[in-house]
């Protein structure tokens, strides 16, 4: 049995992954981490998520939970993952990431940190959004001139904006069409916003109820839409392929990888006609 400890355990990816490691007998939880300021701090993990009793209490001692695991997944905020990184690496465990939201500085480090350790940082790990992924290429590529928009929706409580997924989207158009998404991004729109610049990459955000997670791309011409759509209906989606991303990375050489490693679709090269 691999020993899975779960770094953002108190919300609601932690809700997921919990109930998909009780499901799994691959897996055992070893340890549950929340943040220091959580009143739910000693209470056992699964309880609290209305899961029967499982002995694994919520903690804010990093190290030691750190040292319980053979490999860590992370869902919880920018910041406290970059910390729990640092440990990681100190401890020289691998660490499955799918925190969304983090600054250039961010992914500079955690990219010189996966040097040390194997690391998969993925903004989502479905596997119909890694798809998306690969099909958006082929799309962007076909349809050079074809205006290119990515809507995105989530639940009310999201914290970031676009959504992880939606800036993986653009970065992947934005590659495909020779441009950076820094270069071609337009990521909100408001006010006197004059016509639409040639080539650039626009976003738009819901944010509304309990929507899991909703993305699509269109390609637009004058002539013809094309739309690539994907809805998530219940995160048990991604925090199965979060153990999935967990049970391969162990005895990978350091790196960083992503969800396209793990499912063995990264050299995916689909071509037309
Ligand atoms: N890659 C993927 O497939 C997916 C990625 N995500 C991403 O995962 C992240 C979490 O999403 P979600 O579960 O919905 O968010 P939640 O806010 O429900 O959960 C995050 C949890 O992390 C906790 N946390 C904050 N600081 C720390 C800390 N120092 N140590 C441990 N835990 C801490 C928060 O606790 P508190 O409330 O006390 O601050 C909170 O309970 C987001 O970035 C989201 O975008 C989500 C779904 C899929
Ligand atoms: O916060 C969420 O819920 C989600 N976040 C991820 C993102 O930012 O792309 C992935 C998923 O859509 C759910």
């Amino acid at each position: 049995m691999l020993a899975v400890s779960i770094h953002g355990a108190s919300g609601r990816m932690g809700k997921a992954l919990v109930g998909a490691v009780r499901e799994n007998d691959t897996f055992k939880l070893a340890a549950a981490v929340a943040s220091a300021s959580d009143s739910r701090i000693g209470q056992d993990v699964a309880v609290i998520h209305g899961f029967p009793y499982l002995g694994v209490p919520l903690t804010a001692n990093v190290p030691e939970t750190v040292q319980k695991a053979d490999v860590v997944v992370d869902f919880s905020q920018p910041y406290a993952s970059l910390q729990l990184l640092r440990t990681c690496a100190q401890q020289r465990k691998p660490v499955v990431v799918g925190t969304t939201g983090f600054s250039a500085e961010a992914k500079a480090e955690i990219e010189e940190i996966a040097q040390t350790i194997p690391v998969v940082l993925s903004p989502n790990m479905s596997v119909g959004v890694n798809l998306l992924f690969a099909l958006a290429r082929i799309a962007a590529e076909a349809m050079p001139d074809a205006d290119a928009e990515i809507i995105e929706g989530h639940h009310r409580h999201k914290i970031d904006a676009p959504s992880g997924t939606a800036l993986r989207l653009g970065e992947t158009v934005a590659a495909a069409r020779g441009t950076t998404l820094a270069e071609a991004g337009v990521l909100s729109r408001e006010g006197f916003t004059g016509p639409r610049a040639p080539g650039s990459i626009g976003f738009a955000t819901i944010r509304a109820g309990e929507i899991v997670g909703d993305h699509t791309l269109l390609l637009a011409t004058g002539t013809e839409h094309f739309e690539l759509k994907h809805k998530a209906f219940d995160r048990k989606n991604f925090a199965e392929g979060a153990l999935r991303a967990a049970l391969w990375l162990p005895g990978k050489p350091a790196g960083l990888y992503d969800m396209n490693d793990v499912l063995g679709i990264s050299g995916l090269n689909l071509k037309l006609g």
